[in-house]
């Protein structure tokens, strides 16, 4: 489990090597494309040291991002971090990197959407089949392994459904059969939980989210172990990924503080959970920290904390309703996204559309707060007069 007296320390020395930073406290930002090199002998060395943290062409990287990469790492308990221009493409870019055509893979239900459509859009017309399963399956997942598994892929928790899943379980029967663990660990961040501890093979974060903490950038990393770093880093840089040094900048920026924000969103997202609890039109709270979140256990068991991210299902309410709820707020605003310091709200409909392997009960509202660094007595006040205005 994570010692967070020292993880606080780690946050704010990690990839500050003055080999990047040549002695200011954040890495510089090295914008490049062509390096230049004053003799032959120099450039056969960079060639040969073009994946271990020395400057050969733009897109194999700047201090910039080796200093980031190196800290990511480090945080998640990986070997090494590839970056990507969004948490979306740091998706893809993994599953690519290691399926082929005639491939099965095997896909979280609860799984965020552009991730259930990249599947469904393109892997499928790549020959990549993909079956879906229950979040909570568990060992159950045994039974759905075939002989081309190549990949079993988590989210845990779903980022709007709030599913936790056993991972060590899901990562010990997906390694008796030889397939590769990824899992898309941005609810978490790299703080909040271990991936590689639970036996985790790529570990994914939305850096857009919580890591960069100010909703203004687009960024993602993928984190492997040793056995597939190599590949995880070579198929990236050959499928063109790469990230502007500015973006990774303002991530590393963000990346300084994550600690004491995540602490923040989690305390204030309690006191707002714990609120809606008492009131009449929610059915249920679905906060991993709260037992009525699916999979409650297996936070209290891998988790160190929880965040502002969380979901809650009401006991009834049309379109119209919930409509009256979400807009007009005074501090909740409506966005798609997630983890900066702002608080959000979604009213999410069609939840049983994008289901496969479960059924979702459409016919109770489920609303997705994002809660921010507000004053959480506000964001109370504010959920109030929503609630008025629904009833
Ligand atoms: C768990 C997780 N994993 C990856 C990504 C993608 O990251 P990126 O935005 O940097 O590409 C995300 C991005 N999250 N974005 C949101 O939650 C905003 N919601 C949506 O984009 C969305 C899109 C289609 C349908 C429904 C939703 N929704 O969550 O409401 C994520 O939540």
């Amino acid at each position: 489990m994570t010692d967070k007296h020292h993880q606080a320390t780690q946050i704010v020395s990690l990839g500050r090597d003055k080999k990047w930073t040549k002695g200011v406290i954040n890495p510089p930002v090295f914008r490049a494309s062509t390096i230049v090199f004053e003799t032959m002998d120099e450039m056969r060395h960079a060639a040969k040291n073009k994946t271990n943290g020395e400057m050969f062409y733009g897109r194999r990287g700047t201090p910039t991002h080796f200093s980031f990469q190196a800290a990511i790492a480090e945080l998640e308990g990986g070997v090494g971090t590839a970056l990507y221009p969004s948490g979306a493409a740091a998706i893809s870019a993994a599953l690519l990197s290691f399926l082929k055509a005639g491939d099965h893979l095997l896909m979280v239900d609860s799984v965020y959407e552009p991730t259930r459509d990249l599947c469904t859009h393109i892997l499928g017309g790549f020959g990549i089949e993909t079956t879906y399963y229950d979040p909570l399956i568990g060992a159950g997942i045994r039974d759905l392994i075939r002989p081309n598994t190549k990949v079993l892929f988590l989210e845990s928790p779903g980022s709007i459904t709030m599913e936790v899943q056993d991972v060590p379980t899901l990562c010990r029967i997906a390694h008796e059969h030889g397939l590769i663990t990824m899992l898309d660990n941005t609810w978490a961040s790299p703080i909040n939980s271990k991936p590689f501890e639970m036996g985790i093979d790529i570990s994914i974060q939305a850096a857009t989210k919580y890591i960069v903490g100010h909703s203004d950038v687009m960024i993602g990393t993928a984190t492997a172990n040793e056995k597939y770093w190599p590949q995880l880093r070579e198929h990236s840089y050959l499928m063109g990924q790469t990230t502007s040094p500015d973006d990774v900048y303002l991530a590393a920026r963000g990346l300084r503080t994550l600690g004491v924000r995540m602490a923040q969103h989690e305390k204030n997202a309690l006191q707002v959970a714990n609120w809606l609890k008492t009131r009449p039109e929610v059915d249920h709270l679905r906060h991993p920290a709260f037992d009525t979140c699916p999979g409650h256990e297996f936070f209290k068991r891998d988790f160190s904390a929880s965040n502002g991210l969380f979901s809650f299902v009401l006991k009834q309410g049309d379109a119209d309703a919930v409509t009256a709820l979400v807009e007009n707020m005074s501090h909740f605003k409506m966005g798609f996204s997630w983890g900066g310091y702002e608080s959000l709200i979604l009213g999410i409909f069609g939840i049983d559309k994008i289901r496969s392997a479960t059924k979702w009960d459409a016919s109770k509202p489920l609303i997705r707060l994002h809660i921010g660094l507000e004053d959480p007595a506000d964001l109370i006040a504010d959920l109030s007069a929503g609630f008025e205005r629904f009833n």
